[in-house]
């Protein structure tokens, strides 16, 4: 009974999110990515480890669609990477060094920016556009930044405002780049208590580029899954296969804050 219990509801807990099939990219002739096989489930945290240079960034430039693989097959949710156009599944938070600290958004702005469309960068702000930018920065407690200007805030500040953006769509999927470069120990770990309560009760997956062996070590383990080049991708579940099927984990943006205050998750540490 308990196999067949399995069998019939492993696809759901299982589904493919990311699957990388041979994938290689060079710039101007010199590989960077070469050869890459792996495959993300639904609830897995995937933790992409590499020397500088080894292509993290590149790689997930490729899964948020902006470079072009050489050759190679990536699909999303399923659907190869050229038909998918559910980009609101994804969240996405890049390289803290790609932002213009000049740009002249304030908070609200740039947590709505999460909403466009790709090549809708202009579009009407309706009602509820609204209310979803609010729960967003509700959720990563800063409201009260909103008016102000992405450039004036802190690191630990501009990182809360980055992730309401990409959780604005309550996205499937997260992927974040280096999260906490430049940023005090403290509101480090403030937030990777955060983003462990969002993959284990907030049925996200996480695809995350990290240097911070510790806290990979400490979440997600010793041992790599894989390894592709110089590449290590290290993966936590968060669940068994069971539990999957019989908790109720999605629950909205709305309980994040109350339920990361309740464990006072890195409140403090992320208001510096
Ligand atoms: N736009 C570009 N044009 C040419 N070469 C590039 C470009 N972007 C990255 N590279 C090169 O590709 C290689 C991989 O870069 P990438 O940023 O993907 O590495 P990474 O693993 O993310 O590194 P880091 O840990 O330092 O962030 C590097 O040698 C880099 O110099």
């Amino acid at each position: 009974m308990a196999t067949e219990f399995k069998q019939i509801y492993q696809p759901i807990c299982h589904q493919n999110i990311i699957e990388l099939i041979d994938v290689s990219f060079a710039y101007q002739q010199k590989p960077v990515v070469e050869h890459i096989n792996f495959g993300i489930q639904e609830r897995d945290f995937v933790g992409l480890i590499g020397s500088n240079g080894a292509g993290k960034t590149t790689l997930l430039r490729m899964i948020v669609g902006l470079i072009k693989p050489d050759s190679g097959t990536i699909k999303l949710f399923g659907q190869p990477i050229g038909e998918f156009r559910e980009w609101n599944r994804i969240g996405y938070v890049p390289q803290k060094n790609a932002f213009n600290p000049l740009f002249p958004a304030t908070v609200r702005e740039v947590v709505l920016s999460g909403l466009y469309g790709r090549g809708k960068l202009f579009r009407r702000i309706t009602k509820a556009d609204q209310l979803k930018c609010e729960e967003a920065l509700h959720a990563m407690n800063i409201e009260d930044l909103s008016g102000k200007r992405i450039g004036q805030l802190s690191g630990g500040q501009q990182q809360r405002a980055f992730l309401a953006r990409a959780l604005i769509n309550n996205p499937a999927l997260l992927i974040l780049d280096e999260p906490t470069v430049g940023i005090d120990v403290e509101t480090q770990q403030g937030f990777f208590h955060l983003i462990k309560h969002m993959h284990q009760h907030h049925n996200i997956t996480f695809l995350m580029v990290s240097h911070d062996m510790d806290m990979i070590r400490s979440y997600i383990g010793e041992e790599p899954k894989s390894e592709c080049g110089k590449l290590k991708f290290f993966v936590k579940h968060s669940h068994d296969l069971e539990d999957c099927v019989e908790t109720n984990l999605t629950h909205g943006l709305t309980g994040l804050r109350q339920l990361t205050a309740e464990e006072k998750v890195g409140v403090a540490g992320w208001k510096s």
